[in-house]
Protein backbone atom coordinates (compact mmCIF):
# COMPACT_ATOMS: atom_id res chain seq x y z
CA UNK A 1 0.00 0.00 0.00
CA UNK A 2 0.74 3.47 -0.06
CA UNK A 3 3.57 4.55 2.43
CA UNK A 4 2.33 7.50 4.77
CA UNK A 5 3.26 10.97 3.49
CA UNK A 6 2.11 10.34 0.20
CA UNK A 7 -1.25 10.12 -2.27
CA UNK A 8 -2.40 8.47 -5.25
CA UNK A 9 -3.50 10.56 -8.14
CA UNK A 10 -4.51 10.27 -11.94
CA UNK A 11 -2.61 12.09 -14.71
CA UNK A 12 -5.37 14.03 -16.27
CA UNK A 13 -3.77 14.04 -19.73
CA UNK A 14 -2.74 10.19 -19.59
CA UNK A 15 -5.05 8.83 -17.07
CA UNK A 16 -1.95 7.13 -15.60
CA UNK A 17 -1.74 6.76 -12.14
CA UNK A 18 0.94 8.62 -10.52
CA UNK A 19 2.29 9.33 -6.72
CA UNK A 20 2.32 12.90 -5.46
CA UNK A 21 4.83 13.12 -1.79
CA UNK A 22 2.12 16.00 0.21
CA UNK A 23 4.93 17.81 1.86
CA UNK A 24 7.10 18.30 -0.81
CA UNK A 25 4.66 18.04 -3.80
CA UNK A 26 6.89 16.19 -5.32
CA UNK A 27 5.42 13.54 -7.73
CA UNK A 28 6.72 10.47 -9.43
CA UNK A 29 5.30 7.50 -11.39
CA UNK A 30 6.56 4.51 -9.23
CA UNK A 31 5.12 3.49 -5.96
CA UNK A 32 7.02 5.13 -3.55
CA UNK A 33 8.19 2.16 -2.06
CA UNK A 34 8.86 1.83 1.72
CA UNK A 35 11.55 -1.02 2.42
CA UNK A 36 10.45 -1.96 5.84
CA UNK A 37 13.85 -2.94 7.49
CA UNK A 38 16.14 -1.29 5.30
CA UNK A 39 18.39 1.06 7.01
CA UNK A 40 16.89 4.73 6.37
CA UNK A 41 20.37 6.31 4.58
CA UNK A 42 18.86 9.96 4.65
CA UNK A 43 15.98 12.01 5.35
CA UNK A 44 14.44 15.40 3.91
CA UNK A 45 13.03 17.76 6.83
CA UNK A 46 11.56 21.15 7.31
CA UNK A 47 12.35 22.82 10.43
CA UNK A 48 10.95 25.76 12.60
CA UNK A 49 13.63 26.88 14.77
CA UNK A 50 13.32 29.55 17.61
CA UNK A 51 16.69 30.67 19.32
CA UNK A 52 17.07 32.30 22.98
CA UNK A 53 19.85 33.92 24.76
CA UNK A 54 21.24 30.41 25.28
CA UNK A 55 21.85 29.52 22.17
CA UNK A 56 25.16 29.30 20.63
CA UNK A 57 24.55 31.86 18.09
CA UNK A 58 22.16 34.46 19.29
CA UNK A 59 21.77 35.82 16.43
CA UNK A 60 19.48 35.31 12.97
CA UNK A 61 17.95 37.25 9.79
CA UNK A 62 15.36 38.28 11.57
CA UNK A 63 17.26 39.56 15.04
CA UNK A 64 20.57 40.76 15.61
CA UNK A 65 20.77 40.11 19.37
CA UNK A 66 18.71 37.60 20.33
CA UNK A 67 17.61 37.65 24.22
CA UNK A 68 14.28 35.86 24.65
CA UNK A 69 14.91 32.66 27.41
CA UNK A 70 14.75 28.82 26.58
CA UNK A 71 11.37 29.04 28.60
CA UNK A 72 9.93 32.18 26.30
CA UNK A 73 11.63 29.77 23.02
CA UNK A 74 9.44 27.22 24.07
CA UNK A 75 6.28 28.82 24.47
CA UNK A 76 6.71 30.61 21.08
CA UNK A 77 6.95 27.47 19.80
CA UNK A 78 3.79 25.80 21.29
CA UNK A 79 2.17 28.09 19.69
CA UNK A 80 3.10 27.63 16.73
CA UNK A 81 2.94 24.00 17.42
CA UNK A 82 -1.15 24.46 17.85
CA UNK A 83 -1.50 26.25 14.71
CA UNK A 84 -0.01 23.53 12.40
CA UNK A 85 -1.74 20.87 13.88
CA UNK A 86 -5.46 22.58 13.69
CA UNK A 87 -4.31 23.33 9.59
CA UNK A 88 -4.30 27.21 10.85
CA UNK A 89 -1.17 27.62 8.95
CA UNK A 90 1.52 25.08 7.91
CA UNK A 91 5.19 24.90 9.42
CA UNK A 92 6.71 25.95 6.21
CA UNK A 93 4.85 29.43 6.35
CA UNK A 94 5.53 29.98 9.92
CA UNK A 95 9.45 29.06 9.17
CA UNK A 96 8.93 31.40 6.59
CA UNK A 97 8.43 34.14 8.85
CA UNK A 98 9.22 33.27 12.04
CA UNK A 99 12.73 30.81 11.71
CA UNK A 100 16.36 31.78 13.08
CA UNK A 101 17.73 29.53 10.53
CA UNK A 102 18.62 30.97 7.06
CA UNK A 103 16.26 27.91 5.92
CA UNK A 104 14.01 30.26 6.31
CA UNK A 105 13.98 31.28 3.23
CA UNK A 106 13.27 28.03 1.91
CA UNK A 107 10.45 27.20 4.40
CA UNK A 108 12.34 25.57 6.49
CA UNK A 109 13.56 23.14 4.00
CA UNK A 110 16.89 21.75 5.20
CA UNK A 111 17.14 19.70 1.73
CA UNK A 112 18.00 15.26 2.29
CA UNK A 113 20.23 15.15 5.01
CA UNK A 114 22.50 11.51 6.44
CA UNK A 115 23.29 10.46 9.70
CA UNK A 116 26.56 12.91 10.92
CA UNK A 117 25.27 16.33 9.35
CA UNK A 118 22.74 17.54 12.38
CA UNK A 119 23.09 17.85 15.75
CA UNK A 120 22.64 14.39 17.76
CA UNK A 121 18.78 15.20 19.04
CA UNK A 122 17.77 16.84 15.92
CA UNK A 123 19.08 14.07 13.94
CA UNK A 124 17.16 11.14 16.02
CA UNK A 125 14.16 12.96 15.96
CA UNK A 126 14.40 13.54 12.08
CA UNK A 127 15.25 9.51 11.59
CA UNK A 128 12.36 8.77 13.53
CA UNK A 129 9.39 10.51 12.39
CA UNK A 130 7.59 9.36 9.37
CA UNK A 131 7.20 10.99 6.37
CA UNK A 132 4.76 13.83 7.06
CA UNK A 133 5.03 13.75 10.51
CA UNK A 134 5.79 16.52 13.08
CA UNK A 135 7.77 16.21 15.48
CA UNK A 136 7.41 17.39 19.50
CA UNK A 137 10.16 20.30 20.79
CA UNK A 138 13.30 19.16 19.91
CA UNK A 139 16.47 20.96 22.16
CA UNK A 140 19.74 21.60 20.53
CA UNK A 141 22.47 23.86 21.26
CA UNK A 142 20.81 26.06 18.25
CA UNK A 143 17.97 26.84 20.10
CA UNK A 144 14.52 24.57 20.11
CA UNK A 145 13.12 23.51 17.30
CA UNK A 146 9.90 21.97 15.42
CA UNK A 147 10.81 19.51 12.81
CA UNK A 148 8.77 17.97 9.99
CA UNK A 149 9.64 14.74 7.86
CA UNK A 150 9.21 15.86 4.38
CA UNK A 151 11.18 12.55 2.57
N1 LIG B 1 22.85 20.75 5.35
C1 LIG B 1 23.94 20.94 6.05
N2 LIG B 1 24.94 20.11 6.03
N3 LIG B 1 24.02 22.08 6.79
C2 LIG B 1 24.90 22.13 7.91
C3 LIG B 1 24.09 21.70 9.13
C4 LIG B 1 24.92 21.92 10.37
C5 LIG B 1 24.19 21.32 11.59
N4 LIG B 1 23.02 22.15 11.94
C6 LIG B 1 22.17 21.66 12.87
O1 LIG B 1 22.32 20.60 13.44
C7 LIG B 1 20.93 22.50 13.18
C8 LIG B 1 19.68 21.67 12.85
C9 LIG B 1 19.22 22.14 11.50
C10 LIG B 1 19.80 23.55 11.29
C11 LIG B 1 20.82 23.72 12.35
C12 LIG B 1 21.54 24.83 12.70
C13 LIG B 1 21.70 26.11 11.95
C14 LIG B 1 21.06 27.31 12.66
O2 LIG B 1 21.58 27.38 13.96
P1 LIG B 1 23.07 27.95 14.27
O3 LIG B 1 24.05 27.18 13.41
O4 LIG B 1 23.07 29.43 14.00
O5 LIG B 1 23.23 27.62 15.73
N5 LIG B 1 21.32 26.11 10.60
C15 LIG B 1 22.15 25.51 9.72
O6 LIG B 1 23.06 24.78 10.03
C16 LIG B 1 21.85 25.79 8.27
N6 LIG B 1 23.10 25.68 7.48
C17 LIG B 1 20.86 24.74 7.81
C18 LIG B 1 20.52 24.92 6.36
C19 LIG B 1 20.08 26.19 5.91
C20 LIG B 1 19.74 26.31 4.56
C21 LIG B 1 19.84 25.21 3.71
C22 LIG B 1 20.28 23.98 4.18
C23 LIG B 1 20.62 23.83 5.52
C24 LIG B 1 25.13 21.24 12.74
N7 LIG B 1 25.78 20.09 12.87
O7 LIG B 1 25.23 22.19 13.49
Amino acid sequence: EIPPGWEKRVSRSTGMTYYLNIATKESQWELPSVKLGEPLIEVQCSHLLVKHAGSRRPSSWREDKITRSKDEAIAILNGYKKKIISSECTLQELAQKYSDCSSAKRGGDLGLFRRGTMQKPFEDSAFNLKVGQLSDIVDTDSGVHLILRTK
